[in-house]
């Protein structure tokens, strides 16, 4: 059987390698291949090309047909016509036996399987001449492997086709053995070197082995060509050359950074290249520019990083800014911009500084204005605007007054909590109010007309307590007579000393009433020599202040307490225009629910009529109601007279003039002004009090802010607490008002509170229900109180982080009143339903009539469901309520019982 072999040896000097790189690559990969004699057979072959040839022969196998060998047979079937002029050429009939397989698309490789079929016929005709065959292609073999070694000269693409050749004839061999004239063939002594016909296999290349390329890097060749602009662009514009171009090289290193890194490390010679290339364009940029006009060329890079001209345009529009600059009020961030040509941010950055934050459009204070426009230089010169109102008072000043009568004097009744205040006014009044006040302190400033003994006097009810210091001013300014109440077994307190200060500032007369003088033990020249040392001198010794010694247990001196008023107010000659249109003060005034705006004005000059239409601070309108200070309703009123009236659209403050006015609409306007501008102040307010503001302040360390919203009853309670409150302000706790009003805590307060993490302070006023649920639902703290030094003491403590164990209201349920009854020896008895929680025998109760606490801290005295005593009543029952010592309820009053828990504090 005929085999195709190869030998390693033979097939090393094909690939170009050493035998021994093949043998041990085979032994690597398993194959029996022991040295480099060894036979292969045509794949081991195939597959050693492929190792040693980087996959060059990947496709041989692949994309050859197969050998027909009927054609291939045909060859010698025409040497058998000629067999003697054949054999006597031998290397002619060795190309037709080669081309012969060479039409038939036969390579090399594909030998093996041609020589594979050959024995299937063979063998059915002549077995016997298998061994002959056989030793004649081992015979040819040797000799095959001989010739490479021979034609070591030739060159390397002749090499390989050597074996093609061989397995070409080693092919041919059997068929040719077939016919007497085969063995002709056989005796060439080696294949010519001829080209096989058909098509082309790809000649095997020297095999590579794996390993480092080796690139030869050539060095490039500078290009030294002038470039064809460069005659016509002589370095006529010497100056410009060196500096600026290695400025702008450096500019270039800069901006590129990194790359200008590589090209150093590596690519020097072509940067250099570039460079001088880009060094070559700029200088003829620069030529033709300054050929054109005359100018040099203005570098980008040099622009950049100079910066100077930018900051020298700015010290220029600094040094350009007026030292004045005028500003119209109200000041917005965005107008004070404008005026001094300044970056609205910048401006909102020095706010900042300042601890204020304010938006474009947000109104700041005239102060915190000149403080900014100081900060850039410029002095601001604010002009004011007048409001509607302040024209209002102009004209109201300049009337001519034709109808001068005198008036009554108006009292104002000062002194220190306690003295007696309330009760010689009583006393003169002959009512009793003093009874009826919670905590037993006047709350609020109370007008009141009364005749005595044909006296007509009005007078000022002002707290004595040292909150109600603004209050007392207010009365100060808008009163003839002060009467300084000092109690003789006390004498002159701190705040009988605010007093006194307060109604010499406002040039105002003093009387001083001292009472108490029925108490034993009195005396009386310590007191006068205390008032001598606080400005006051009494008659008695000489001075000018009249000194009465009243009682209002006793009645003693009152005669001569009006008397010495009277005297006075004629000293003073009280004079007013009675026909004029009415100008005065707003004394108090609240929102009720039955009849919208309540106020009491103190009536200054003019006659105020029902119906006239009034400006009176933000609050404006026709008067609907008017009524004297004993709750009657009256048509007109003239100077001195306290009236409380109905038919304002808002709520003004204690303390505004009011002004009669013709012009609805001018009036209208007025409080509309007023409104937006006390909206913006409050803004402005605000802006100190945001919770970034708070966060930097606490991160800062230095101040605690404790923010307060504070609801009362009435309008002077609300100016009170502001100022009281205000001024509690300690190194370690700052205090901010960020919200004050009239009425009940509404949910607007307690988003607000909230939102500012402040704390409401409730001044006779409750929440409802609902609101109250939110308020524990966000964690916000509503502290209600009835008295009001109770609440200053109470922060006062809780700032110096003195806080006793707290005592607060737990709420046991609400009842509403839907009937009364007049029991005999016992007073009233309110019939109630129990709307929610319940109520308790031990309850303290606390009377509510249009969510202002009329009646607080009231004990039950029976508590009876039908006819029987009971512990407790719960909602959706009636009971029988009698409140100890107080008969003035009314049907739909509302009764909120509560209890009083101790707990730790949390302010
Ligand atoms: N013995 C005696 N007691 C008096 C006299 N005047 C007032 N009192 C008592 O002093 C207490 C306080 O009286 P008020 O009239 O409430 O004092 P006030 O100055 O109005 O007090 P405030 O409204 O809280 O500022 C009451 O208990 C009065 O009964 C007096 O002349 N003699």
């Amino acid at each position: 059987m005929a085999k195709t072999q190869y030998r390693v040896h033979i097939l090393a000097k094909q690939l170009g390698v050493k035998s021994k790189s093949i043998v041990e690559k085979c032994q690597a990969e398993g194959l029996d291949v022991k040295n480099h004699m060894s036979t292969l057979t045509a794949g081991q072959a195939a597959s050693i090309r492929e190792w040693f040839s980087e996959g060059e022969h990947t496709h041989v196998v692949e994309t050859t047909d197969r050998v027909d060998l009927k054609e291939v047979r045909v060859v010698p079937q025409k040497s058998e016509t000629e067999p003697s002029g054949q054999a006597g050429t031998a290397q002619e009939a060795a190309p037709a036996g080669v081309q012969g397989s060479e039409q038939a698309g036969l390579e090399p490789k594909e030998a093996q399987p041609s020589a594979a079929a050959e024995p299937r016929e063979t063998e059915a005709k002549e077995a016997g001449q298998e061994t002959q065959v056989k030793e004649e292609t081992e015979k040819a073999e040797p000799e095959a492997g001989e010739e490479p070694e021979k034609t070591d000269d030739d060159t390397a693409e002749e090499k390989p086709k050597e074996p093609e050749q061989a397995e070409a004839f080693r092919v041919n061999i059997p068929q040719k053995i077939d016919k007497p004239a085969a063995p002709v063939m056989v005796e060439v002594p080696k294949p010519v070197n001829v080209k096989p016909a058909g098509p082309q296999l790809s000649v095997p290349k020297p095999a590579k082995l794996s390993g480092p390329k080796v690139v030869r890097v050539e060095k490039p060749v500078e290009d030294t060509r002038s470039r064809p602009r460069k005659p016509r662009q002589p370095r006529s514009v010497p100056d410009f050359a060196a500096p600026p171009t290695e400025k702008l090289m450096d500019a270039l290193k800069d901006k590129k950074g990194k790359k200008g890194k590589k090209s150093s490390s590596g690519r020097s010679d072509d940067d250099k290249h570039s460079k001088k290339y880009r060094m070559r364009d700029i200088e003829e940029r620069r030529a033709r520019l300054a050929a054109a006009r005359g100018e040099t060329l203005r570098l980008r890079p040099s622009r950049k990083i100079g910066g100077g001209e930018k900051k020298k345009s700015e010290s220029a529009r600094k040094v350009e800014r007026p030292d004045k600059v005028a500003v119209s009020e109200p000041i917005t961030v965005k107008s004070l911009s404008a005026s001094l040509s300044v970056k609205i941010t910048d401006i909102i950055k020095e706010l900042m500084k300042q601890g204020i934050m304010a938006t474009a459009n947000q109104a700041i204070s005239t102060d915190v204005a000149e403080l900014v426009a100081l900060e850039f230089g410029v002095e601001l010169v604010v002009e004011v605007k007048k409001t509607v109102e302040e024209d209002i008072e102009t004209e109201f000043k300049e009337r001519e007054r034709k109808n001068i009568q005198s008036r009554h004097p108006v009292v104002t009744m000062l002194g220190h909590v306690d003295h007696g205040k309330t009760s010689l006014l009583d006393k003169i009044r002959s009512a009793s109010v003093a009874a009826g006040e919670a905590g037993g302190i006047t709350q609020h400033t109370g007008a009141h007309q009364v005749n005595y003994k044909g006296h007509k006097l009005t007078f000022l009810d002002t707290p004595g307590h040292a909150a109600f210091t603004a209050m007392r001013a207010r009365g100060a300014n808008m009163t003839d007579i002060v009467i300084l109440v000092c109690a003789a077994d006390d004498g002159v307190m701190p705040q009988t000393k605010e007093a006194i200060n307060h109604a010499q500032a406002a040039e105002v007369p003093i009387i001083v009433a001292l009472n108490k003088i029925d108490l034993p033990g009195v005396d009386v020249n310590k007191i006068y020599g205390q008032l001598a040392e606080n400005g006051l001198v009494p008659s008695e010794w000489g001075g000018d202040t009249e000194v009465v010694k009243t009682s209002a247990e006793t009645g003693e001196g009152i005669d001569e307490l009006i008397e010495a008023i009277e005297l006075i107010a004629e000293l003073h000659e009280l004079k007013a225009d009675t026909k004029i249109p009415a100008m005065g003060w707003v004394v108090e005034s609240k929102m009720t629910q039955d009849r919208g705006v309540v106020a009491t004005l103190l009536i200054k000059e003019g006659t105020l009529k029902k119906g006239d239409v009034i400006l009176a601070g933000i609050g404006y309108g026709r008067l609907r109601t008017m009524r004297d200070s004993s709750g009657k309703v009256i048509k007109k009123a003239g100077p001195s007279i306290p009236v409380e009236v109905t038919g304002l659209s808002d709520v003004p403050s204690a303390g505004d003039k009011f002004y009669c006015l013709n012009d609805q609409s001018r009036a209208k306007d007025a409080a509309e002004q007023l409104k937006q501008l006390e909206r913006e102040k409050t803004l402005s307010r605000r802006t100190n009090i945001t919770l970034d503001n708070l966060f930097s302040q606490i991160e800062a360390g230095n101040v605690k802010e404790l923010n307060l919203i504070i609801r009362a009853d009435v309008q002077g309670s609300v100016d009170v607490l502001i100022k009281y409150l205000s001024e509690l302000n300690t190194d370690e706790v700052k205090i901010k008002i960020i919200h004050a009003g009239v009425g009940g805590v509404t949910e607007g307060d307690v988003v607000l509170a909230e939102a500012s993490g402040a704390i409401i302070i409730g001044f006779n006023v409750v929440p409802e229900n609902q609101v109250k649920n939110i308020a524990e639902e966000r964690g916000v703290d509503i502290r209600l109180y009835n008295v009001i030094y109770r609440i200053t003491e109470e922060l006062k403590d809780a700032m110096a982080g003195m806080l006793e164990p707290d005592e607060k209201e737990n709420i046991l349920g609400r009842l509403t009143v839907r009937d009364t009854f007049r029991v005999p020896n016992a007073g009233t008895i309110a019939g109630c339903y129990v709307n929610e929680g319940l109520v308790r025998r031990n309850s303290q109760i606390r009377l509510i009539r249009n969510n202002v606490v009329v009646k607080d801290n009231c004990k039950i005295d029976s508590l009876k469901h039908f006819k029987d005593d009971v512990r407790e009543v719960k909602s959706g029952y009636e009971c029988g309520i009698n409140i100890s010592g107080f008969d003035d309820i009314k049907v739909d009053d509302q009764f909120e019982a509560y209890e009083i828990i101790k707990v730790a504090r949390t302010l």
